[in-house]
């Protein structure tokens, strides 16, 4: 048992023998405390009935037999560390000879039911070593983020996941995940996930720019932090292009940069703008784009010729943006072939797949047909019911049910405000920057007189 474990239950006794006004803190700790009692008391027991336990080493049984003394029972994973947290429990545990991380996995059902847990998960740490995390309750049907997360440059806590650890969306991630893919059904909380992803990224030192094809309603009233903004196809397509030539201009920067030469030792040639130096570095881009498939659809030669020209734009940002700080949130209904051609070359590079309530299998295979079985079909299984709720895959085939935090359109305008001095002027990008007058006279559509009645 580790110190903090200690220290809470020294807390919970205390207040309970001392009969302090009990507040909600104190409950939370007081269920934490039990279960985590409940787990250190059933351990053995509960492993050996699941099956995750191992005979004694022949030594073990040979010197009981020389020395006459009980034989050595069989023995469960080591726990080497116990920590509580405010949704349950993460034990890290050392496996024993012959036992892998698949026998744990297998067994969490039984062991979610034994220990009398709401959910749990494991993950393999380091060979030898897992991490089960153990939640108490379903943390997903009120989410309510830790108050501290860790955060650093490009890498917003958007999200809580099942197990009640957060979930990132972390841009410079070792694993690349630079382009994301956010899918889902109309209502199905895809707005609520984008909106969470712009406050995350409303304070950090970055440029946002926004492609909203539903009239510009779910970016605009966000537009004082944003750089640049477009809310129909035309100019969508400017934007774009101005887009792909700052990318050109980024790659001769670095190029300029790079001053190759035998002697310079291989970590200091820039391979990207995080390698430059800071007074050098441009400055990043995330080009969020809501409901995508409004960019792919046309209705004449003119509309074809210039959907070829955003998807084109779009598919060599996939494919060159990283190096360049340009990364890519796009959001939208379903993302098939059914778009046209260079659709599935696009999501091909959007390596974050998010899935949120889908209404046919087909849309989950777009999202995680090409990495993840299991992931199509734990999306087909979101209830209706549970809105904003959503899987969160990546190429290397891992995934979590995630939900985010229920941001209101309100809460995102007056981080975004608050946040508006960081603005970064890209001048590239200029002609598309929002006007932030104030609100012009709405369009009234017109209304025809009904008949006078008698
Ligand atoms: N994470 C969440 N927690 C709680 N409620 C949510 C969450 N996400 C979405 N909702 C609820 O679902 C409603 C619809 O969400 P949202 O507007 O994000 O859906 P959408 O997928 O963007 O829909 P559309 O495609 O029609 O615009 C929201 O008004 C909100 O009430």
């Amino acid at each position: 048992m580790t110190g903090f474990t200690v220290a809470l239950v020294l807390v919970v006794a205390a207040a309970g023998l001392l009969r302090w006004r009990r507040p909600a803190w104190y409950w939370l700790a007081f269920g934490v405390t039990l279960a985590t009692l409940r787990v250190l008391v059933r351990y053995g027991s509960v492993m050996d009935a699941c099956g995750l336990t191992v005979p004694p080493a022949r030594w073990r049984l040979a010197l009981a037999r020389a020395t006459n003394r009980p034989m050595p029972e069989s023995r469960p994973p080591r726990i080497l560390r116990l920590r509580p947290t405010r949704t349950g429990l993460v034990l890290r545990l050392k496996l024993r000879p012959g036992q892998d991380a698949f026998d744990i996995a297998a067994a969490s059902d039984r062991l979610r039911h034994s220990f009398s847990m709401y959910g749990v998960t494991s993950r393999e740490l380091r060979s030898g070593v897992v991490e089960l995390r153990m939640t108490g309750y379903d943390v997903l049907k009120r989410v309510q983020m830790p108050a501290a997360t860790e955060t650093r440059p490009m890498r917003v806590p958007v999200a809580l996941r099942q197990d009640g650890s957060v979930h990132y969306r972390d841009y410079r991630d070792y694993r690349a995940i630079p382009h994301a893919l956010t899918l889902g059904a109309t209502e199905s909380g895809k707005s609520v996930y984008q909106r969470n992803l712009v406050a995350g990224l409303a304070p950090m030192e970055v440029a946002l720019v926004g492609i909203d094809c539903k009239q510009g309603v779910e970016l605009f009233p966000l537009a004082r932090r944003f750089s640049a903004l477009a809310d129909n196809p035309d100019t969508a397509a400017e934007l774009l292009d101005a887009l792909v030539a700052r990318m050109a201009d980024v790659y001769q920067l670095i190029r300029a940069q790079q001053r190759i030469t035998v002697d310079v030792p291989d970590a200091e040639i820039a391979a990207d703008i995080w390698d430059l130096p800071d007074e050098l570095r441009p400055t990043p881009i995330v080009v969020l784009v809501d409901e995508v498939a409004e960019l792919a659809l046309f209705a004449s030669r003119e509309e074809e010729k210039r959907r070829d020209r955003i998807i084109t734009a779009l598919v060599r940002l996939a494919q060159l943006g990283r190096a360049a700080g340009i990364y890519l949130e796009i959001c939208g209904q379903r993302f098939g072939s059914e778009l046209g051609k260079g659709i599935t070359m696009l999501r091909a590079q959007l390596t974050g797949r998010t899935a949120h309530r889908v209404n046919d299998e087909t849309s989950a295979n777009m999202a995680f047909g090409d990495i993840s079985p299991d992931a199509v079909l734990a999306a087909i299984q979101i209830p209706a019911e549970m809105r904003g709720i959503a899987i969160a895959g990546d190429s290397s085939g891992g995934w979590h049910r995630i939900r985010a935090p229920h941001t209101s359109l309100r809460q995102a305008v007056n981080l975004c405000n608050r946040h508006a001095d960081r603005t970064p002027d890209l001048p590239e990008l200029a002609p598309f920057r929002p006007a932030l007058a104030g609100p012009a006279a709405a369009p009234v559509p017109p209304v025809k007189p009904s008949p006078a009645t008698a």
